[in-house]
């Protein structure tokens, strides 16, 4: 089938080589001249696993094009998807501008039967305000054409997201028309080869869908730091607390790890969001407010403990940091716990070393050149003048770490263990203290 998609980011350059991947021939539009030309070059400007072969090969092929012009695309397209940003605005509730802009463009180019389908994350009744944006710049060309919109999102995770995009969990698909919802069954029919995964739905129950899958997940993660923090100060230890409900099938083991609060660019906007939304419907959304305010203090969390063990003398002191993007597999640093640890840090006078395997650009990018951070190459060079070390994202190449060698390396040996990555008796035995996330057992030895 003929797609157009609009936005070049996580959500639409996956989408777009992944539809293309399945045969679809498919334009992906972005208002970033240079990101469409580097797209053009084979570069992919973002570090996503598995992505980069499937653009190279589709683009090769023709199947996949970019380009920065909308009418050639919207000509194009007989399904017309909207995958760009929905930033909180200043009050947290989600800001449209971007995708109004893209209805607007729509409705200024469309010229058949179209199927535009949402996939940004966006408030209950966006379907309704997008449909309006399109007819008013229809209206003002005097034209009549038919068209529909629907509201599809997304749920693929950073790091796994081309995995998650071939094999969806479950393809929501919210419209009230059945002739919209045939042509993306249409299109999504080599998706649901193994058993159907479609939902379909209308459309406001299908944008609360998103927020309600991301705000369960949240609730879920702020309520195991919850658990945590009561684990430390009651002498347990939250690892096995964890692992002792995970066996029930009801709670599982999935998204109840313990850590140094969520981050990224979806979790934290979406929750708030969500809580705005409810606000102004005039319902006070007293959990979701928890799940934040939870959330907010575990960012403080490893800054505490490291300023705890220093006796409050962080001036002068050197932190190695591993870890920087919001979790491993990509690097994104959008609300990375990592931003306010090493910021917490910098207003207390303390220096930072950190390795991160994929992000050095991006927290470069971010900070530019300071005198209080030093990006190095690999995780032991982090540790060279170091005095102590703290884990903040849980790459794999951080697992199994030389605990004698790190000893020998810090002026003041300890480990703060931001995702629980350690035996907390390996490393005392190796002579390092050990601070974790709720483990109140290793405190009390
Ligand atoms: N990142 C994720 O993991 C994820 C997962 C599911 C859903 N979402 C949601 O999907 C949406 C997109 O997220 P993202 O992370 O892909 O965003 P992103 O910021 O990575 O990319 C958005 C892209 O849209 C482009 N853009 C903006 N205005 C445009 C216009 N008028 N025409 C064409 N392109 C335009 C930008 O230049 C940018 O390249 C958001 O609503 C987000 O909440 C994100
Ligand atoms: O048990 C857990 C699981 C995750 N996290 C943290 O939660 C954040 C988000 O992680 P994850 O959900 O894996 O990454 P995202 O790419 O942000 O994906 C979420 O947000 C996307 C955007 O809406 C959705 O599409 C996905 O389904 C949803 O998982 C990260 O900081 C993780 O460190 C924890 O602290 N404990």
């Amino acid at each position: 089938m003929k797609v157009t998609i609009f936005g070049t980011g996580y959500v639409g350059l996956v989408t777009g080589a992944c539809l293309a991947e399945m045969g679809n021939h498919v334009v992906c539009v972005d208002i970033d001249a240079g990101k469409v030309e580097r797209l053009k070059k084979g570069e992919i400007p973002i570090f996503e696993p598995g992505l980069e072969p499937i653009v190279k090969r589709n683009y090769a092929s023709g199947q996949l094009d970019f380009t920065t012009h909308p009418a050639p695309s919207i000509e194009h397209g007989q399904i017309v998807f909207i995958a760009v940003g929905t930033p909180p605005d200043e009050d947290g509730s989600a800001d449209l501008k971007y995708v109004l802009s893209v209805a607007r463009t729509i409705g200024q180019h469309l010229d058949k039967y179209t199927v535009v389908v949402n996939k940004s994350t966006v408030p209950v009744g966006t379907a309704d305000r997008v449909r309006a944006a399109i007819a008013e710049e229809l209206e003002k060309r005097g034209a009549s054409v038919e068209f529909d919109v629907v509201s599809n999102p997304e749920f693929l995770k950073e790091g796994d997201a081309v995995e998650d995009c071939l094999r969806p969990d479950r393809i929501i698909i919210g419209s009230s028309s059945e002739r919209a919802v045939n042509v993306l069954r249409k299109l999504y029919a080599p998706f649901n080869r193994n058993h159907d995964r479609t939902v379909v739905m209308d459309e406001r129950s299908a944008e609360l869908t998103k927020y309600a899958a991301n705000a369960m997940l949240a609730t879920k993660i702020s309520f195991m730091n919850e658990i945590a923090n009561i684990a430390e100060r009651v002498g347990a230890d939250v690892e096995l607390v964890r692992q002792g409900i995970g066996s029930d099938p009801r709670i599982g083991y999935h998204f109840i790890y313990p850590g140094a609060g969520y981050g990224g660019s979806c979790f934290p906007k979406d929750v708030q969001a969500l809580e705005r939304t409810a606000r102004g419907v005039g319902y006070d959304a007293r959990l979701l407010g928890a799940v934040e305010a939870v959330n907010h203090d575990q960012k403080t969390k490893l800054f505490e403990l490291i300023s705890r063990h220093l006796d409050g003398q962080l001036k002068g002191k050197t932190i190695a940091l591993w870890g920087l993007a919001f979790k491993p597999n990509t690097d994104d640093m959008r609300e990375a716990s990592s931003r306010n640890l090493m910021e917490a840090l910098w207003t207390a006078g303390a220096k930072v070393r950190a390795f991160d395997p994929e992000a050095r650009e991006e927290t470069h990018r971010i900070y530019g050149d300071r005198e209080d951070l030093v990006l190095c190459d690999n995780a032991y060079q982090a540790l060279e003048g170091a005095d102590v070390l703290a884990i903040i994202t849980e790459w794999k190449a951080f697992r199994s770490p030389d605990f004698a060698r790190i000893r020998g390396m810090l002026g003041s040996p300890a480990i703060f263990d931001g995702r629980n990555l350690y035996d907390p008796v390996a490393v005392e035995e190796a002579g390092l203290a050990y601070y974790g996330i709720g483990r109140g057992r290793s405190l009390r030895r």
